[in-house]
């Protein structure tokens, strides 16, 4: 794949609600960048990094940034910084890829770089990843999350294998889209030249359009809104509503109490990831566990060389019991794994991808 031919690196913002797929393109992305050297900014709202385990690895260049949202815990010179450590990183990069957080807001995000003076980089477009299965329901609780669709360079309408009739969904977010194109794929298999290409629109001036010499004149006016805010203060955003814990044991939980657990979680837990250890004889592997929504999917996979066996958990939502939640995860801890009858895993393997 010829690499991008700019001077400038482009920054391309990859955003979309939470579990939509983002990580997961962005993999796809680093696997087949095809000598196109990339660097990455990873976003997690949670307070383990659980994106940037993702991606590490696979990547020419790092900065991890979790326990928030980027779109809020930086302003226009932390952004500046980020983006020119990364520049000074010593790799000569050709794409940058900031993954937002699932909650973060891409107006801000798009504020941000464009107000960076950082004179290697430009800004290279905002892509926005539509969960097929949860777009509806997700809209009509968060009205933003069409707004997102609205201002996207690059829609991609992902987990389209999980909604095999989709053809109105895809005309519902065509017109959204308002004219910016729009991907259904499943796994986030896109073709990355598409990214690569992901040029910022020329846009005409609609009432629910947002141009980006407006959002530049906003800067010059000195009204972006990291002017005025505290950090986290931003109240107007979807993240707003979301709050985030943690579950961290260096020990095994029991399979069938933990999928005790994960069948009677709260409907207010819309997330879960991170990693799952058993110690079950014949299923010590890592089990990475991904819930969104009602979704619920555990990936096998060899632990890293030298990380601690243990099970470590974000849980995204709203309105949950921290200290319930706590206690539930903290029953569900096997002290004994090797005693475990292995039958006992058979209903973890039914979730489980390797
Ligand atoms: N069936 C199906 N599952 C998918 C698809 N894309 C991603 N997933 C799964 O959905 C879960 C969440 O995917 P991620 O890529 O982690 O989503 P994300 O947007 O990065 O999540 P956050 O950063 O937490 O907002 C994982 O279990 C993925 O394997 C898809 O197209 N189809």
């Amino acid at each position: 794949m010829p690499r991008p031919s700019r001077r400038r690196i482009p920054v391309v913002i990859v955003a979309g609600f939470l579990g939509s797929g983002k990580t997961t393109l962005l993999n796809h992305l680093l696997g087949n960048a095809d000598g196109v050297r990339i660097g990455v900014v990873v976003n997690d709202f949670g307070s383990i990094n659980v994106d940037a385990m993702s991606v590490a690895g696979q990547v020419d260049s790092m900065m991890a940034l979790q326990n928030g949202c980027l779109c809020c815990a930086v302003d226009a010179s932390g952004m500046d910084g980020i983006l020119t450590k990364l520049t000074r990183s010593g790799t000569d990069l050709d794409l940058i890829v900031i993954e937002a957080s699932g909650l973060a807001e891409p107006r801000s995000l798009v504020r941000l770089v464009l107000a960076s003076t950082n004179p290697v980089i430009e800004y290279g477009g905002l892509i926005v990843v539509v969960d097929a299965a949860e777009f509806e329901t997700g809209r009509a609780r968060h009205p933003e999350l069409a707004d997102h669709v609205r201002i996207a360079d690059l829609v991609v309408l992902n987990k389209t294998d999980r909604v095999p009739d989709h053809a109105g969904l895809l005309a519902t977010v065509r017109a959204l889209a308002d004219g910016a194109p729009v991907l259904p794929t499943a796994h986030g298999r896109v073709d990355p030249a598409l990214l690569f290409d992901a040029e910022p629109r020329e846009r005409d001036t609609g009432p629910r359009q947002l141009s980006f010499e407006d959002l530049r004149a906003d800067l010059a006016d000195g009204h972006d809104h990291h002017d005025h805010h505290e950090h986290g203060a931003c109240a107007d955003h979807l993240h707003a509503a979301y709050e985030s814990t943690e579950f961290s044991v260096d020990a095994a939980v029991h399979p069938r109490r933990l999928m005790r657990f994960l069948e009677s979680r709260p409907a207010g837990l819309y997330r879960m990831k991170g990693d799952v250890y058993f110690g079950v004889p014949g299923h010590r592997q890592r089990f990475r566990l991904h819930t969104v929504c009602a979704y619920l999917r555990f990936h096998r996979s060899r632990w890293p060389e030298g990380e601690p066996r243990g099970t470590r958990l974000v849980l995204i939502g709203t309105g949950l019991d921290r200290a319930v939640l706590d206690r539930q995860l903290h029953e569900c801890v096997e002290p004994e794994p090797d005693q475990v009858d292995p039958q006992a895993m058979l209903r973890i393997l039914r979730h489980t991808e390797s």
